[in-house]
């Protein structure tokens, strides 16, 4: 089984985050390709079994250009027989736009036929202890689904 990981990260969390997850499915056996989404094409996603992606949220919602770009993309491709999983840090302040790209990102897999393992994970800023736990017990029960 393949995943192909792709992030977006401004000042580290979110790639913390992708490089967490990416040790995590490669103890789990998979094979895994990471990449950050500035050089990343959407159609990347055709090569494997599971589709991963892991970003911010700045700008109360609105997306910064480099995932506008990867956005137009994924809504392009059909991912029907593929399986994808969301994850993202964001910042409570924000209230209402709390890792909204994250939710934005589910609905663009949902309608390009891709099948949800997982429920978006979300992080308030850093991941700490209990958020890398998560990462880790998500990474499991990805493998597992994947697998079964
Ligand atoms: C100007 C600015 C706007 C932000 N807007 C949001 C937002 O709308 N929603 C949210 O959840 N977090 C928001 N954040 C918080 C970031 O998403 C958060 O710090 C995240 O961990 C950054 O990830 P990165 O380190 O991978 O770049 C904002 C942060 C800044 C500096």
């Amino acid at each position: 089984m393949r995943a192909k990981i792709v992030f977006a990260s401004m000042t580290g969390n979110d790639e913390d985050m992708a490089e967490i997850l990416e040790e995590d499915l490669l103890d789990q056996g998979l094979e895994v390709d990471s990449s950050d989404v500035s050089f990343t094409d959407a159609n990347d996603y055709l090569d494997s079994d599971l589709c991963v992606f892991i970003t911010y949220t700045y700008g109360e919602g609105a997306m910064t250009d480099e995932i506008a770009d990867f956005y137009d993309q994924l809504k392009e491709l059909d991912l029907t027989g593929k399986s994808f999983a969301v994850m993202g840090s964001g910042d409570k302040t924000y209230k209402e736009h709390y890792c909204e790209n994250v939710f934005d990102f589910e609905k663009a897999f949902l309608a390009c036929g891709a099948k949800e393992l997982i429920p978006p994970l979300t992080v308030e800023n850093a991941p700490d202890d209990d958020d890398i736990a998560r990462i880790d017990q998500a990474a499991e029960e990805l493998a597992d689904k994947l697998n079964g």
